[in-house]
This record gives C-alpha cells, structure tokens and sequence, in this order.
C-alpha cells in the first residue's frame, strides 16, 4: 500500500519556484532518499510533506488522509528532525528527552529506549551544549523517534558530520530499517548515504525530479555511481562544481 501519496506538488517563495509539480508514492516501509544539490528543493518539498508549509497546489496524502482535514491525527503517525534542531542548553541530555516524551505523554521507560537506540546512554548527563555536532543528530533522531513514528523525516541528518559520526547514525537508521516498521524520508546531498541506506532514490534538482528508481535502476545506463549519473544529467557534480574545473 502506499503510505504516501504526492500529486503535482507546486511551490514558489515569490520569484523563485523551488518546486515545479513533482508526484511519487511511497510504499509502507520504504526508506526513501530526496537526493539533490544546494537549492535543489528538497527541504521545502519535505517541509510539505510534514505539514509545515502549504503547497501553492497539487496534494498530499498520508495513510490516505490530507494535513488539512486530518492535522491532529498525521502529527501522532509522523516523527521529523529538521535541517538545525535546536535544543535548550540548559538541559541535559535526559532532560531534553524527558520533556519532549512529556508533550507525548511518554515517561522514563521510553526515553530509557530511544537513548539505548541512538547509543546516547553515555551521554545521558551531558548538557546539550556539550554535544559534538554527531552526538546532537543523534539527540535530535531519538526525539525524532520518541512517539514511535510510522513515518520519520530527516533533513540532512549527517550534513558537516565527520565520516565516523556519519557512520554511527548510518548504522542506527540501518537498524530501523531491519525492524521494518517504519518509513524513512531523508534528504541528503550524499550520493553515499542514499545509495547505503535507501530502497528507493529521487534525484532533484531545479524543483523538479530528474530521475527515480532503485539504486539498481538508476545505474542500470552507463553510469557507475549516482554523481555520475548526476553528471550525465545535468553536467554538474552533486556538490555543484561545473564539471572539468
Ligand atoms: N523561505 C524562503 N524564501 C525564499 N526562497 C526560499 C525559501 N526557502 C527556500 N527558498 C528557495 O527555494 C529553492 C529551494 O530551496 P530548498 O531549501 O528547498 O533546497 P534544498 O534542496 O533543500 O537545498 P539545501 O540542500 O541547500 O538545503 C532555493 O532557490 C531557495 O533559495
């Protein structure tokens, strides 16, 4: 069944169309990579999707359901952890956790787990501003996981990451996907992460989708990786350095 439903999404900030009808479903269960350079659209079509900004047209359905009609019930089935989530620094760790748990009616027992699945135990007493940018998106994922979402949306969860943090939230995600309740929209500018972590990759840019497929689809053509397909595309690197400079 598809747990999402995207139908001609348009979007502009005046002048500048960040998204120009773009559609695709997503099936329950699929983790999803939005792929695309700086500007590409990516956040302002997931911020749509989450129900924090309203499309200009087009629709969006969730298990079926618009965030205009059904607001309150689509806030409990989805988690989300936004491009910079800022937290209190006058918390700790735990705190942070215990009162986010509060606006779910959640207690100490679920906190207790989502430390445990983001390996932040250690670090349970630390003040927020202590963290190291990777303990912060793990922080920022185990908020994101408190009410046991169905759908969870990260924005560049692992962007200004160094390879070894990046690899640790790689593995938790990796572990989510085994228990297979969940659906995972990310978007990533690393071809890495969506070609590790993804079923299924949308490649934007411009506003509009330039391909979708599995990885093995993608690169089913002449290219080798999915810069390199990127390049065939549009003559650019991912990174948005003109090719041959
Ligand atoms: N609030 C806003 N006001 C004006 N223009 C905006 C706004 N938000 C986004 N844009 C523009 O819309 C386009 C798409 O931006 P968006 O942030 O969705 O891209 P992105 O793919 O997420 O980029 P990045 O990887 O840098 O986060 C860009 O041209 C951006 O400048």
């Amino acid at each position: 069944m598809n747990q999402i439903e995207i139908k001609n999404i348009v979007k502009s900030f005046k002048d500048v169309k960040a998204v120009k009808g773009v559609s695709f479903t997503i099936p329950q269960g699929t983790f999803l990579a939005l792929l695309g350079p700086n500007g590409a659209g990516k956040t302002t079509l997931v911020e749509m999707m989450e129900g924090l900004r309203k499309p200009d047209s087009g629709e969006i359905l969730i298990n079926g359901k618009s965030w205009h009609k059904h607001e309150k019930e689509l806030r409990k089935v989805i988690g989300l952890s936004l491009q910079e989530t800022r937290f209190t620094d006058k918390l700790t760790v735990y705190e942070t956790l215990r009162l986010f748990a509060s606006f779910f009616g959640l207690g100490h027992p679920r906190v207790n787990e989502v430390l445990a699945l983001t390996n932040l135990e250690e670090k349970q007493k630390a003040m927020v501003n202590a963290l190291s940018g990777g303990q912060r998106q793990r922080l920022a994922l185990a908020v994101a996981l408190l009410n046991r979402p169905e759908i969870l949306f990260l924005d560049e969860p692992t962007t200004g990451l160094d390879p070894k943090a990046r690899l640790d939230l790689w593995n938790i995600l990796h572990d989510l996907k085994q228990q297979g309740n969940t659906t995972l929209i990310l978007t990533t500018h690393y071809m890495e992460e969506a070609e590790t972590l993804c079923d299924d990759i949308i490649i934007l840019d411009h506003g509009t989708i330039l391909q979708q497929g599995t990885l093995s689809q993608l690169l089913d053509g002449s290219a080798k990786n999915l810069d390199e397909l990127f390049i065939h595309l549009t003559g650019r690197h991912l990174h948005n350095e003109e090719v041959g400079q």
